[in-house]
């Protein structure tokens, strides 16, 4: 019998695929721009899509991060994610419990949880999450976040005591994803700084760079920032 085969989550720059960002230009032409920069994670992220509309944009996107090689992860839907035949999806408070998404979606499927502390990091650990998003790192106008903003210093203790890989979001941008990857972080996620530039792709290569640069550095010193 073959054991089953889970992607793992690449490290580096994730990138979110929002309908709330830009709302004018449609997903697919979002998620091309991300994928032309290289982009090898991406959440889609789909908060003002009518579920109809949602279905069919996922399906899109999912097939061309397949092309391209990504890893595509649908946020909030599991429904979406199974028809879509996305990667995993990623979960927070407000929906599917991490179990049930797991249930659903199988051992194949990644699956990411939002925490806003170590506790909760540990508490997706045992629910079978795959890694954590932790945030807001910075301030975003993305989203009203219930939490406060971690700032760098509360970040990285968390990271340095997470039990799985972290991604750190809220407010990500090329002047401070360097110093975000100098943490230790598995990944960085960004919306609206990659969504917003006029050249998406070239903003994502940028990213990209300018997060390795900052691991680099924190591979040579400890991962203190
Ligand atoms: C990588 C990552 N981390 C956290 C979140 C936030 O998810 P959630 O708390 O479910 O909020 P919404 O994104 O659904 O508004 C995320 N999407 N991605
Ligand atoms: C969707 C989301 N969740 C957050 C959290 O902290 O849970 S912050 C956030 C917004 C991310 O967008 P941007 O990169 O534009 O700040
Ligand atoms: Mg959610």
């Amino acid at each position: 019998m073959n054991t089953p085969v889970r992607p793992s989550l690449p490290r580096g720059l994730y990138v979110l695929c929002d309908d709330t960002v830009r709302p004018e230009l449609p997903l697919r032409e979002k998620a091309a721009g991300l994928l032309a920069g290289g982009a090898r994670v991406m959440q889609l992220r789909m908060k003002r899509t009518p579920p109809r509309e949602a279905l069919a944009a996922a399906r899109e996107v999912v097939a061309a991060c397949r092309r391209a090689g990504a890893v595509c992860l649908v946020n909030d839907r599991v429904d979406l994610a199974l028809l879509s035949g996305a990667h995993g999806v990623h979960v927070g408070d407000e929906d599917l419990p991490a179990e049930e998404a797991r249930a659903l979606l199988g051992p194949e499927a990644l699956v990411g949880v939002t925490v806003r502390g170590l506790e909760e990091a540990r508490a997706a650990r045992a629910a079978g999450a795959d890694y954590v998003g932790l945030g807001p790192v910075f301030g975003t106008t993305t989203k009203q976040v219930p939490a406060p903003v971690l700032g760098l210093e509360g970040f990285a203790a968390v990271v340095r005591a997470s039990p799985l890989p972290v991604v750190g979001i809220g407010g990500v941008k090329l002047e401070n994803i360097a110093s975000l990857a100098a943490t230790g972080t598995h990944g960085g996620a960004v919306a609206s700084d990659a969504l917003l530039a006029e050249d998406i792709a070239e903003r994502v290569r940028h990213l990209a760079a300018a997060f390795d640069r900052g691991a680099q550095g924190a591979s040579l010193v400890g991962g203190d920032v």
